[in-house]
């Protein structure tokens, strides 16, 4: 079932009383890494483990290649979840092996598997180690080598990057992005924004169990009004106030940040800038994925 796109569609859910998910609806495309974020108890968790299926919805549907992912389908996606289900006491090969088998492989292409997967991640050395000797990092290393050992057709993450380093970042950035670039549909939730930004296509931003906004950082940012950078060396403060439509939201030195109005004509500000002087720097901004995030988490959405 390789390249299908991974279809939440109106999920709901409720705890007793609390409604943790209310119709949450994003697709992961084939080959797509997509970011999936949210403030702490937003229902990021809940969203996985339904999409897995170890949780049930109380409505709405997941599908992967346009099936609903049943028990058996649900074997083809690689899971990696928050609270790292990992067995203490296991070497790192045996639980690798083991984990592969319980998912079809043969001994044979099981132990292949995880050879492979071992050396890539650079945990070769760690084989024979009990998972509960290996540092915080290392777990999660082997955690990942879980959700990849039976070559699984999707992917999906709870806060992989969570706790680490530098290295290991890359390390399990990487591996997402090849694994991508087979055609599967990759899902990481993470609260690390900048990471986010960096790596993902697409981004779906969750608040209170609605999902607020769903695009690429740049989509998304295209409609969240512009900003422009402006560098007047001779302009005296308030120089920007005649301008429609513009707002000067940050000033330093000879540096103006102004936030412009869908009315409002860039053309203008670089007119009203030169009236003062030379201008030695005029662009536009790009709004990072944080600052999309605190506006979505603080106004419940852009439109
Ligand atoms: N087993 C449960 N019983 C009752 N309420 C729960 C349960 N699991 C989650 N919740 C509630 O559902 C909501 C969503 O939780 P969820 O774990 O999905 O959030 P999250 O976005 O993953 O948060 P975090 O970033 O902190 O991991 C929260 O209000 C949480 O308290």
């Amino acid at each position: 079932m390789p390249g299908g796109a991974l279809e939440i569609d109106a999920i709901s859910k409720r705890y007793g009383r609390k409604v943790a998910l209310d119709g949450v609806t994003f697709d992961v495309r084939p080959g797509e890494l997509f970011g999936f974020v949210g403030s702490n108890g937003a229902g990021k968790t809940t969203t996985m483990r339904i999409a897995l299926g170890v949780l049930a919805a109380d409505s709405g549907q997941v599908r992967f290649a346009g099936e609903p992912v049943t028990h058996e389908t649900r074997t083809r996606i690689g899971y990696m979840p928050e609270e790292r289900g990992l067995y203490p006491k296991m070497k790192v090969l045996d639980q690798l092996v083991f984990l592969a088998e319980l998912h079809g492989l043969s001994t044979n292409d099981a132990h292949r598997a995880t050879e492979l997967w071992l050396a890539r991640l650079g945990l070769g050395e760690r084989r024979k180690d009990e998972v509960q000797k290996l540092s915080l990092g290392n777990q999660q290393r082997v955690q990942l080598a879980a959700a990849l050992v039976h070559d699984p057709d999707v992917l999906v993450l709870d806060e992989p990057f969570s706790g680490l380093d530098p290295i290991a970042v890359d390390v399990m950035s990487v591996v997402l992005r090849e694994k991508a670039a087979t055609g599967v549909p990759v899902v990481f939730s993470s609260h690390q924004l900048d990471l986010v930004e960096r790596l993902c296509d697409r981004v779906g931003i969750i608040r209170d169990g609605r999902m607020v906004a769903v695009g690429t950082v740049e989509g998304l940012t295209r409609g969240a009004g512009s900003r422009l950078v402006v560098t007047a060396p001779a302009a005296r403060p308030g120089w920007a106030s005649t301008v429609p439509g513009a707002r000067v939201i940050e000033s330093s030195g000879a540096t103006t940040v102004l936030e412009l109005a869908s009315s409002a004509d860039d053309q203008a500000v670089l007119a009203a800038a030169l009236a003062t002087g030379p201008v030695t720097e005029f662009s536009r901004q790009r709004r990072s994925l944080t600052e999309l995030f605190r506006d979505a988490v603080a106004q419940g959405g852009f439109t």
